[in-house]
């Protein structure tokens, strides 16, 4: 006005804007200066500060403080306008006037500037603090907390991190004298309660358009409490009640930043008397590390892990223990055994020694024994001269102490090079899809963020991790003056509202819509990252080939700690996993058919093949199909052919749990606990030129497919299966069980609580993906190769493309092993196709056709048997069951041998006893009476129920305990 006044062309104006607004014109344009200025800055910011609301309200005040002024003031000093505005005043008493005007003033202020009652506190407060001298922090909560509603505004009591006996953290407000009843804590509202009072919360929000409190989030909980896994089965519920959940991400929605009970609150508190400034560091607490990294993925590091192997880098020694050291020999040389300098050996001088390359096996390919002591040593694969592949192939000889083997793994270029198609790389079509799950998350008002650095890119999945954000709370920087959001002590911006994680795994389907993805899967959250993952085929997929996993670094590193170490593919970032057999120990393969069950064996097998002899490795393949490993028959690790034949599996079952009771007995009797302890004694014993201790190679049962075992023999198989899985770690024999029926009929409770580490590929339902890996989530891989890894001591599941292995290479594999018979028996000067023969079955693993409903009565037994009914002079499947200590189907068997072999005769009238013909000498029993007879038959009953009932069970999917009589064989 004051340069409208003074410009001569303007003064006409201005004057009759004072004439007409009075000095209200002056703030008029005052207002019009501000306003230009905060809209210049909000198109630079990109913020919005302006509602409409609050402009509309600011004029209002205006035309109301200029009646006012001119109630006041009397006419003509507030302008023409005023005027106008008072003429329906007049007439009234001044008083009301004024009344009315101050209390619209007020109303309009109230509406304009969104004053509510916690403001008028908080200056209430602040007066009350200025006034009284009271130091700041005293009394003040105490009042409060009788005032506050809830202690838990921020958060519902019964998900309140300070609820569970906080009373340390709420201390730090109350009065101490309160009393206890007080302190007591709210219990938790039943959800029919909750469920109720949401919905009064939500009304009442609705009617007045105030914010709601977080009561009304219970009804999502209840849809999501059970999971994010079985998300399928309510996901349409969820969707449907989107509109309802908006409601309270309002933006009016705010929490009483004064409230000391407020959980936020509470945390803010704990963080600012969290001292300033640098501190010493705390020593770690062990739980609560534990706790924190539980299910993260963490990368084991390579050489830590040799059981009591220590390695000296800088003179490419290994060091056993404190008397041997394993040293490379320069060139093509076998490895050295010596003692160690600091051991007691070493003190009388540094005496190297070479160890002769003749391991003998326990079950050796007779072919092989015979070249352990004639045939000219096979070269080694030649040795990069790089210290630490040296130590990798030390390390790799020492994990079995036969130092130097007769057979000779085979060279990578034996398996096919992969393509020259590259990774794919992070692209503008991967900034575009980012773009869009972004765009799209907004759209349904869900805030949450992709980020570049969170995306990964793997073979066949592109996955996109989706940052929860939400409203950061702001603060005025003083020193700029504009509204900054509150960082952490980290540096992460503290948000007033969260958006959940189940809001964006809600909108799964909303997500691959926009995607036109064929299949999306959402995993929340990624083990160890900040972010939900949204994983969607990669459209430039490529395979993944067995040769690329086992050249890596990866794989290396994992085949200098163990021989059994297996390529299975890449992972969602594009990175090798490998995995060790021996730590598995067991591994179960489901997934329907023609997801890649079969090539994954094939991996599994040919990382085997690829750097283990079988005097590291044998194998044993069951292969109902006929057709999937035929091609390996005639290798050298295997300790007997490919078994095809169902009634033959049995049988090979037995001689492998032979096998491990053999073991067991060996290793109590030399004292050591497992196959890492004997291949040391042995190590050792070897430098001591000792030969005694055979080798022993760990052994691999490949089952290609269980169902055709259950079907055919249920009780027996699962009995065998899990007797082995549950005691064959130590010994070294280990299981990989592959099915395409992933029902409870064939994967068992027991089956699945024996083996541990699973392997889920596509399958049809998300009960099948249950019932492999415990949840959901394998319905919708993509088949060929994609699976779901869960090794043993992890939580959750990892996405891995499997490794491919084609049948050519597979065959190429096994063409080479049987070359190397071919070639040490013409060293020997021994016809090959003789060999090749006699190579196919190990000695003492041979197999003959069993019935699964018999039982291969040891003589032992039946000599044992016939001893006690002779002793008796009467015989029952009770008294047999008694005394040897046998299950009822064992007795009742050794009942018919007896009876077949004639020493007792056939069951008279239905009685149980049965008549001894010809005591002889070991005669002489009491004979039996009438009253031994019936107790005989109650027995017997009672014995033959439980079996039927044990029987029963089984077959009802709820296996009961394993009896070890029926197992004992
Ligand atoms: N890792 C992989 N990478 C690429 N393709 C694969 C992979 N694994 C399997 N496939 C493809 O899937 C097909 C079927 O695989 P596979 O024979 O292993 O299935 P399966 O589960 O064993 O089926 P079935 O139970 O009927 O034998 C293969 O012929 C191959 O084309």
């Amino acid at each position: 006005m004051t340069v409208l006044s003074s410009a001569p062309i303007w003064s006409n104006i201005g004057k009759f804007f004072l004439v007409f607004l009075g000095w209200s014109a002056y703030v008029l344009a005052f207002g019009f200066v501000l306003f230009a200025v905060t809209r210049l800055y909000e198109s630079l910011r990109n913020e919005k500060l302006i509602r409409n609301s609050m402009v509309f309200g600011l004029v209002v005040l205006c035309l109301l403080v200029l009646l006012e002024s001119r109630l006041i003031m009397g006419p003509l000093t507030a302008g023409a306008l005023a005027d106008v505005l008072a003429m329906p005043f007049q007439g009234w008493p001044p008083a009301v006037g004024h009344v009315l005007v101050i209390g619209l003033i007020l109303v309009v202020t109230i509406f304009t500037f969104r004053i509510t009652f916690a403001h008028v506190m908080m200056v209430y407060r602040f007066i009350e603090r200025i006034i009284g001298d009271s130091p700041r922090g005293e009394d003040e909560y105490e009042e409060e907390s009788e005032a506050a509603p809830s202690r838990f505004l921020g958060q519902r009591p019964q998900f309140s991190r300070y609820s569970a006996a906080s009373r340390a953290a709420l201390d730090d407000f109350e009065d101490v004298d309160e009393p206890e009843a007080e302190l007591e804590l709210p219990s938790a509202p039943s959800r029919r309660q909750l469920a109720s009072r949401a919905g009064k919360v939500a009304q009442a929000a609705r009617a007045s358009k105030q914010p709601q409190p977080a009561a009304p989030l219970v009804d999502e909980e209840i849809y999501y409490d059970d999971g994010f896994n079985s998300y399928d089965d309510y996901s349409d519920k969820t969707i449907a009640m989107e509109p309802e959940q908006y409601e309270y991400e309002d933006e009016n929605y705010y929490f009483d930043d004064e409230d000391p009970l407020n959980d936020i609150n509470l945390h803010k508190h704990h963080v600012s008397i969290v001292p300033r400034g640098v501190h010493e560091p705390q020593p770690l607490d062990i739980t609560d590390h534990t706790g924190a990294t539980r299910g993260a993925h963490q990368q084991a590091l390579s050489f830590d892990d040799h059981q009591g192997l220590r390695f000296d880098d800088h003179d490419d020694q290994t060091v056993i223990d404190d008397d041997i050291v394993l040293q490379p020999a320069p060139g093509n040389e076998p490895l050295l055994l010596e003692p160690n300098p600091r051991g007691e050996a070493a003190r009388s001088g540094r005496k190297v020694r070479q160890v002769t390359p003749n391991p003998p096996v326990v079950a050796p390919a007779p072919v092989q024994r015979q070249a352990s002591v004639a045939m000219p040593v096979i070269p080694p694969a030649p040795k990069s001269g790089s210290g630490s592949k040296k130590m990798a192939n030390a390390v790799a000889s020492m994990n079995t102490p036969n130092i130097k083997s007769s057979w000779q793994p085979p060279k990578l270029d034996v398996l096919q090079a992969p393509d020259n198609a590259k990774q794919q790389i992070y692209s503008e079509d991967t900034a575009a899809l980012a773009k869009l799950i972004q765009d799209t998350l907004r759209s349904f008002r869900v805030e949450a963020e992709v980020r570049e650095e969170d995306i990964s890119i793997g073979p066949t999945i592109i996955r996109f991790g989706i940052r929860p954000t939400g409203r950061p709370q702001m603060v005025l920087d003083e020193m700029s003056g504009k509204l900054m959001p509150v960082r952490d002590a980290s540096g992460q911006i503290v948000y007033e509202t969260r958006t959940r994680v189940s809001r964006i795994m809600a909108l799964q389907n909303d997500l691959a819509l926009v995607l036109e993805a064929k299949t999306i899967r959402m995993e929340a959250p990624v083990p160890g990252r900040p972010y939900v993952g949204v994983e969607i085929p990669n459209k430039n997929s490529r395979l993944v080939m067995l040769r690329e996993v086992l050249e890596s670094k990866e794989f290396q590193a994992a085949k200098a700690k163990s021989k059994l170490s297996i390529g299975l593919g890449k992972d969602v970032a594009g990175q090798v996993r490998v995995g060790d057999l021996a730590k598995m120990p067991h591994l179960l393969i489901a997934g329907a058919t023609g997801a890649g069950k079969s090539v994954m064996i094939n991996a599994i097998i040919a990382s085997i093949l690829m750097q283990s002899t079988p005097d590291d490795v044998r194998l044993l393949m069951v292969d109902p199909k006929m057709v999937e490993l035929n091609m390996y028959n005639g290798i050298p690790h295997l300790l007997s052919p490919v078994v095809v034949d169902v009634e033959k599996v049995v049988s090979l079952l037995k001689n492998a749990i032979a096998e491990m009771e053999r073991r067991y007995r060996l290793f109590s009797q030399l004292g050591v606990r497992n196959l890492e302890g004997y291949r040391k004694l042995r190590a050792q014993k070897l430098t001591q030129g000792d030969t005694s201790l055979n080798n022993l190679p760990a052994i691999v049962i490949i089952i290609d497919e269980l169902a055709d075992l259950m079907m055919a023999a249920p009780e027996e198989v699962e009995g065998m299966i899990c007797r082995l899985a549950q005691l064959a770690r130590a010994t070294g024999i280990h299981l990989v069980v592959a099915t395409q029926r992933p029902s409870v009929d064939v994967i068992t409770g027991l089956i699945k609580a024996n083996i541990p580490t699973r392997i889920s590929f596509m399958v049809s339902s998300a009960v099948d993906s249950r019932t492999i890996i415990d949840m959901g989530g394998a319905e919708r891989l993509l088949g060929r190769g994609d699976m779901l890894y869960l090794p043993a001591d992890a939580g959750r599941p990892e996405r891995i493309q499997g490794a491919f292995l084609s049948d050519d290479e597979a065959q190429r594999l096994a063409d080479f092993w049987r070359q190397q018979i071919v070639q040490h028996a013409l060293a020997l000067g021994v016809d090959p196709q003789a060999a090749n023969e006699q190579s196919q079955v190990e000695p003492g693993w041979e197999l003959k056709v069993e019935h699964p409903d018999e039982f291969e009565l040891e003589d032992e037994l039946l000599d044992r048997a016939e001893d006690v009914v002779r002793e008796q002079g009467r015989a029952s499947i009770s008294l047999l069951q008694r005394r040897l200590k046998i299950g009822y189907s064992r007795a009742a068997r050794l009942i018919d041998l007896l009876e077949q072999h004639g020493i007792i005769g056939q069951s008279v009238d239905g009685g149980r006893a049965r008549e001894v013909y010809d005591n002889g000498p070991r005669g002489g029993g009491d004979g039996h009476s009438l009253a031994d007879e019936a107790d005989d038959i109650m027995e017997e009953e009672k014995a033959r129920n439980e079996f039927l009932r044990n029987q029963a069970s089984r077959f009802s999917h709820n296996p009961p305990p394993i009896d070890d009589d029926e197992m004992d064989m």
